[in-house]
């Protein structure tokens, strides 16, 4: 499912304000989010290399972001999120990003974290956005904010919503980072180096 209209329009201003002129994206779906960011990139060089493991979104994405004249500025990736996070890094060990948006598998939140933050991929004044970190007011119940903590609807919902609760914790306890979840559709963490 594609972000919110509010989402995207966060992202895009996100970039604009903070000067981002390379993004890394794991899950691009149909588009959206990747024509919401690369629609705020402007310098010559700016960049944007999104990942998707399934084929049919991903020729979607592609056609309307070629439709947009945008695609010079998009390097679309299918495989496997984290076969293509050490493609890339084995081929540009150097490339850092400033802006990664986690918004793929919800069990893969804490391994594309890591990998992008062990292997040194977010520029020192870079930002990591999450998304569904709230999972639709279900991570309230799991975390205990609720009388009741059990998660409601189906064992798919409320499996999504176990994972998204371990990432915050996870990144919470992560001494390198700050973090502020914002109630923003169903949740966007915001994570950025601690400077030190
Ligand atoms: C929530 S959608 C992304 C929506 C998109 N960011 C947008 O707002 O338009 C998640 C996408 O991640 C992809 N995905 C899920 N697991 C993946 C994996 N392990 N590797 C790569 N892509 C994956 C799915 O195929 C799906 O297209």
């Amino acid at each position: 499912m594609m972000i919110a209209e509010t989402q995207g329009k966060m992202l895009h201003q996100l970039i604009k304000l903070l000067g981002v002129s390379r993004i890394l994206e794991i899950g691009t779906f149909t588009g959206y989010s990747t024509l919401a960011m690369a629609s705020a990139l402007h310098g010559d060089n700016d960049r944007l290399v999104t990942l998707e493991r399934d084929p049919k979104p991903q020729a979607l994405a592609k056609k309307y972001i070629k439709r947009l004249e945008l695609e010079d500025r998009i390097d679309f990736r299918l495989g496997p999120a984290m076969e293509s996070l050490v493609a890339i890094a084995e081929e540009r060990p150097r490339d850092q990003y400033d802006l990664v948006f986690i918004d793929a598998d919800k069990k893969g939140y804490i391994p594309y974290y890591d990998f992008v933050m062990n292997n040194n991929l977010l520029s020192d004044r870079g930002i990591i956005v999450a998304d569904n970190v709230l999972f639709f007011g279900q991570v309230h119940r799991i975390a205990g904010y609720q009388d009741d903590d059990t998660a409601k609807g189906s064992k798919n919902i409320r499996k999504k919503a176990k994972y998204a609760h371990e990432f915050n914790k996870h990144v919470l306890d992560d001494s390198r980072v700050q973090v502020v979840i914002l109630p923003l559709f169903d949740g966007v963490s915001i994570i950025n180096k601690k400077r030190v």
